[in-house]
């Protein structure tokens, strides 16, 4: 077992899928997995082991932040190898044409963090998804019929920011949506050598707040769930 992870050396698979939300890993593990075993309930971060359509996978929740995935990021790539992370998380949509239940792929994370601005000494440093996991990703979403956008997201350190307008900045640069964790594990894949996308489904639009807001932070992100599941069978 890892710090964070009590799971033993073998129990988590290769690939890993990594909702925010812990219990969003319960249920889909408990909804998709043929048969899922709990390796890991350390501080409630649930990680769970299965196979899906015969390939093994793990689920577990990151928590919060860029501080907390951090932690569990980078104990599943040092201490159980795994090779690939796919984020399935939500967030607020900052362009007008993206809707509530759209999916974005982050192609690429700014943040406003410190966190990488400490690890890189002031200089910026530009964390990107994994292009050939981003491309397979594409390519079964379209195949799929799934309404995707693929570009920028902002990984915020402050859920209730201290400027509610400052999102409007972003998106005057393209940035299509705002969460709370892909920068830190886009640079922990490429520090470590690893493959990592995220996948976020809308939950709210900040263009629009009147739109109505996903309430279901734990079962309302089927498609996602799917979509990231059929892309670690394809291998
Ligand atoms: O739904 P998850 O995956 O937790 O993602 C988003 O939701 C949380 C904020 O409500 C942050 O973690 C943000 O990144
Ligand atoms: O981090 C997040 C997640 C959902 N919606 C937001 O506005 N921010």
């Amino acid at each position: 077992m890892s710090i964070h992870i009590e799971a033993k050396s073998g129990e988590i698979a290769g690939s890993v899928l990594l909702p925010g939300d812990p219990l969003r890993a319960k249920f889909i593990a408990e909804t998709y997995f043929e048969n899922p075993v709990l390796v890991s309930r350390l501080r409630g971060m649930y990680c769970y082991t299965g196979t899906y359509q015969g390939n093994q996978v793990s689920v577990m929740g990151s928590g919060m932040g860029q501080a907390s995935l951090s932690i569990y990021v980078n104990e599943l790539f040092r201490d159980y190898g795994v090779q690939q992370v796919i984020r399935v998380g939500s967030c607020g949509a900052i362009q007008e044409r993206i809707g509530i239940k759209d999916l974005i792929l982050a192609q690429g994370a700014c943040t406003n963090s410190s966190m990488n601005s400490l690890r890189f000494r002031g200089m910026d440093y530009a964390p990107l998804a994994d292009f050939s996991l981003l491309a397979k990703t594409h390519g079964l979403a379209t195949q799929r019929g799934d309404r995707i956008f693929v570009g920028g997201v902002l990984s915020t350190d402050s859920f209730y920011d201290a400027d509610p307008e400052v999102w409007k900045l972003w998106a005057s640069y393209g940035v299509l949506g705002i969460e709370m964790e892909t920068a830190e594990l886009y640079t922990l894949a490429a520090k470590y050598g690893r493959q990592a996308l995220s996948i976020l489904t809308v939950s709210d639009s900040l263009v629009d707040p009147s739109r109505d807001a996903l309430q279901e932070r734990e079962t309302g992100f089927t498609s996602m769930a799917e979509l990231a599941l059929g892309v670690v069978t394809q291998g």
